[in-house]
């Protein structure tokens, strides 16, 4: 029997909604303005109107349990009763509540102790990067001798609301070694993985579960495959799937890979007792052939073909090219279509861009897209190109209307990056010459105080900015308002005695997205929202072509409200790596050749700020870590052209000009000499949360230059007492000289309201105060 189309996954589909509903439920329901039911009735619409719209595209094995009101991990974490005690759950299942104050920890009285959270309340769990993606998932945390239990039904109970409305999903579950893997442990030696065997009976029962609902296939995800793996990891994994395999002999299970290649792994993922082997051919197209070489004849292979971290339209006769040989060779039955990995990454749709240039819509897929895509490669490859003529056509004039457009090329562009020389990454002189400069020029005291850059986006000055865009607030009037938020930003600064002051970053919409558009070579999106962390979002901008800086960025901004004070001003800006990593990068170009252009364009932005009167420019850099390949032996290839762009952005300044830097979210340890490498005269990173930590990279590499240290952990709506910034400043002291100690929150206050605002630095200050006097009175 001939077959109309292989099979088409998509492993999972952004939540949020088309118009961002879940965000608006979530903010409602925490606000109190809706129950929980509303929620969930909010939640049932979204899940029940994406499987219809899969199905609509031509999905035919679509996922459940993808879903979720806030992160798969935490989903996860609960569904084993992998709560800790502090939330306070004391079996059966996990209340809504409990659920979110893990999420975003719950707010208690106003009176706290030292150990950092409220008397009554409680901090969440900590938050950290999704591979090399800017999205964040909520860490697991765990111990040794931890007992798992069924504590949550959402995988069976999504797949049995989809089977309601006729759709047989095939549910997701993140596997249990990557899950052990991504969570934590308070003793840093704790093997978590001497877990596992506590941990499976939980999975095995939820599978259990699936399969008497009638689940025949579950997708298990296991990303930890594209990273190097221990032997004991790939020992872990054996016994995992063994388990499985033998508690299940009838559930097939597909083992989802992403984000890489297995590399070293393939023998083992190809030895694992699995129906189905997920291959990223995106990220690593090489690996098809050793596959094909060597999987088992009845293995099920899904084949990544499909970027589910980018939004280009995909060379379909391409890839079509590459495939139609491996039907032929595998067969149909045993291959399946999907998208290098879930579709969270993307956005939705890009047929609510209406505003976006026709040609460049032309070149671009979102997630709805993609599955278009996939489709017609699964009706190409069981019926031949013929049964999808005019669909590749049109795949095949976009491609080539892209790769001529001149709105891509720029021969200025091209010539100047060709032009760059390495003078042009140093500083005129070293770092101890140019502290001595900048020292007498900034005249700062002891343990210098600053923050990060942004104030509270209120919901003031998001409306303005709203009805701004909707031409509903004039130029004019916008600006003015913008104006009157600067100042009084800086006069409440100035009150408060903080000594090198910011702006506020009130006129910018988002760090990336704010620079995005207004660089040539960039696009951006009106819908285009991609999950950042639970309930927040972003709307990456789109390099399309050679990327150039028309005019000057923020210079107007922070002369402005450099005019408004005697003190220094910080000039603010996002730097290359994390413009080029939070963006969604053109494919036809090294990314190490798109970050350049970014650097070239910012380091013009830099010498106008300086010639503009600006003694102070922060450079931001806190996808810097996140960049790192997940395989350690291309980091150094990474941070070389990593640092060497930061150092084009900020070279081209005079010694007295000061240059910061922040990271947030980042271990250093490992890439301390790159960080180092930057030379940046002062980096402020984020260290609060673990109590000063972080900073043991910076003190054991004896970092030469000035440091800030995050005193106030400002992913907390908690403020943070002096005698707590204090503690953490001594110790910072203990690690480090004293004279190189700037005083600073952990990263920009943007999501913070100006209630936890005010109070929070004014004790900072207090705190730098104390630190100065201690220090008068130890010397004298
Ligand atoms: C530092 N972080 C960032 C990352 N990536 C970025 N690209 N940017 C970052 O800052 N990655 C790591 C972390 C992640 N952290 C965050 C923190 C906060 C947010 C966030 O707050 N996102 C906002 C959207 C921000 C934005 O683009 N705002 C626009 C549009 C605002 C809006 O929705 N307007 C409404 C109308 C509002 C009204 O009428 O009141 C509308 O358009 O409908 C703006 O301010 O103009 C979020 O809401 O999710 C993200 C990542
Ligand atoms: N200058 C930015 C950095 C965030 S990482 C801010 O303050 O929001
Ligand atoms: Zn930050």
């Amino acid at each position: 029997m001939s077959v109309l189309s292989l099979p088409v996954a998509t492993l999972g589909v952004p939540r949020i909604g088309p118009r961002r509903e879940l965000k608006s439920a979530l903010e409602r329901y925490w606000s109190g303005k809706i129950d929980a039911t509303a929620l969930q009735e909010a939640a049932t619409g979204l899940r029940a109107a994406s499987w219809a719209c899969q199905a609509a595209r031509g999905v035919s094995v679509i996922p459940s349990n993808d879903f979720s009101l806030y992160d798969h991990v935490l989903d996860t974490a609960v569904m084993v009763g992998a709560v800790p005690a502090i939330y306070g759950w004391s079996g059966g299942a996990v209340p809504l509540d409990s659920y979110f104050a893990m999420a975003r920890g719950s707010q208690g009285a106003e009176t706290s102790c030292s150990c950092g959270h409220d008397a009554s309340g409680v901090p969440a769990l900590e938050m950290t990067k999704w591979f090399d993606t800017n999205y964040h998932y909520m860490v697991p945390e765990f111990q040794p001798g931890q007992s798992f239990s069924l504590a949550s039904t959402k995988p069976i109970d999504e797949y049995r609301e989809a089977a309601a409305l006729g759709f047989a999903t095939r549910p997701v579950l993140l596997g249990p070694v990557s899950f052990l893997k991504l969570g934590k442990s308070h003793d840093a030696s704790f093997d978590r993985l001497t877990l596992l065997a506590g941990l499976m009976p939980t999975y095995i029962e939820v599978l259990r579960r699936l399969a008497a609902n009638g689940a025949e296939w579950v997708q298990l995800d296991e990303p930890c495959l594209v990273l190097d793996l221990s032997d004991a990891e790939r020992r872990a994994l054996r016994e995992a799937y063994g388990m499985i395999a033998y508690a299940l002999p009838k559930l097939k299970i597909m083992l989802t890979s992403y984000f890489g290649g297995l590399g070293g792994n393939l023998e083992t993922a190809l030895a694992l007792p699995v129906a189905g082997l997920h291959l990223d051919l995106v990220r690593a197209p090489e690996q098809l052939g050793d596959v094909l070489a060597k999987a088992p004849r009845g293995l099920v292979l899904s084949l990544g073909v499909i970027d589910g971290r980018n939004i280009w339209r995909a060379d379909l006769d391409a890839i079509l090219t590459r495939l139609e040989p491996v039907v032929g060779r595998r067969g149909a039955d045993h291959l399946e279509l999907a998208p290098s990995c879930s579709l969270l990454h993307v956005p939705v749709d890009l047929e609510l861009e209406t505003d976006i240039d026709p040609d460049l819509k032309r070149w671009l897929a979102f997630a709805l897209q993609k599955m278009g895509e996939l489709s017609v490669l699964g009706k190409a490859l069981a019926q031949g190109r013929g049964a999808v003529r005019g669909e590749l056509d049109d795949a095949a004039a976009a491609i080539a209307s892209r790769r001529s457009s001149t709105k891509v090329h720029d021969a200025a562009v091209a010539a100047r990056t060709a032009a760059v020389e390495p003078w042009m990454s140093w500083r005129a002189n070293p770092y101890p010459e140019r502290q001595t400069v900048q020292r007498e020029a900034l005249k700062l005291p002891q343990f210098p105080t600053t923050t990060i850059g942004s104030f509270p986006q209120t919901a003031e000055v998001r409306k303005a900015r709203a009805a701004f865009a909707k031409g509903e607030l004039g130029e004019d009037d916008y600006n003015a308002f913008l104006r009157r938020e600067t100042e009084a930003a800086v006069k409440w600064q100035e009150d408060i005695g903080i000594d090198v002051l910011v702006h506020g970053e009130f006129e910018r919409n988002d760090m990336v997205q704010y620079f995005g558009e207004q660089l040539a070579g960039y696009a951006f999106t009106k819908h285009g929202w991609v999950q950042s962390y639970g309930s927040r979002y972003v709307r990456p901008p789109i390099i399309f072509g050679d990327v150039s800086r028309p005019a000057p960025m923020t210079v107007a901004w922070s002369s402005f409200a450099q005019s408004l004070t005697s003190r220094p001003m910080k000039g603010m800006l996002t730097g290359p790596v994390t413009m080029l990593q939070w963006s969604f990068v053109r494919d036809d170009l090294p990314r190490a050749e798109v970050c350049r252009q970014i650097a070239l364009a910012l380091r013009d932005e830099v010498t106008d700020l300086e010639a503009a009167g600006l003694k102070v420019i922060q450079i931001d850099e806190p996808a810097l870590r996140e960049g790192l390949p997940l395989r350690r032996a291309e980091w150094r290839a990474y941070l070389d052209w990593a640092v060497d762009c930061f150092r084009l952005a900020a070279a081209g300044v005079r010694d007295g000009t000061q240059i910061h830097t922040h990271m947030c979210y980042a271990e250093f340890n490992d890439i301390i000499d790159s960080i180092g490498a930057l030379d940046a005269d002062v980096i402020s990173i984020e260290t609060s949360r673990s109590k000063m930590e972080l900073l043991e990279a910076f003190a054991l590499y004896h970092y030469p230059n000035e440091i800030g240290p995050g005193v106030y952990d400002i992913h907390s709506p908690r403020v943070p007492t002096t005698a707590e910034m204090i503690e953490l400043l001594t110790k910072a002291a203990r690690r480090l000289s004293p004279d190189q100690i700037w005083v600073n929150p952990d990263c920009g206050l943007k999501t913070r309201r100006w209630e936890e605002v005010r109070p929070a630095l004014v004790n900072m200050m207090e705190a730098a105060r104390q630190m100065r006097a201690n220090r008068a009175e130890a010397a004298e």
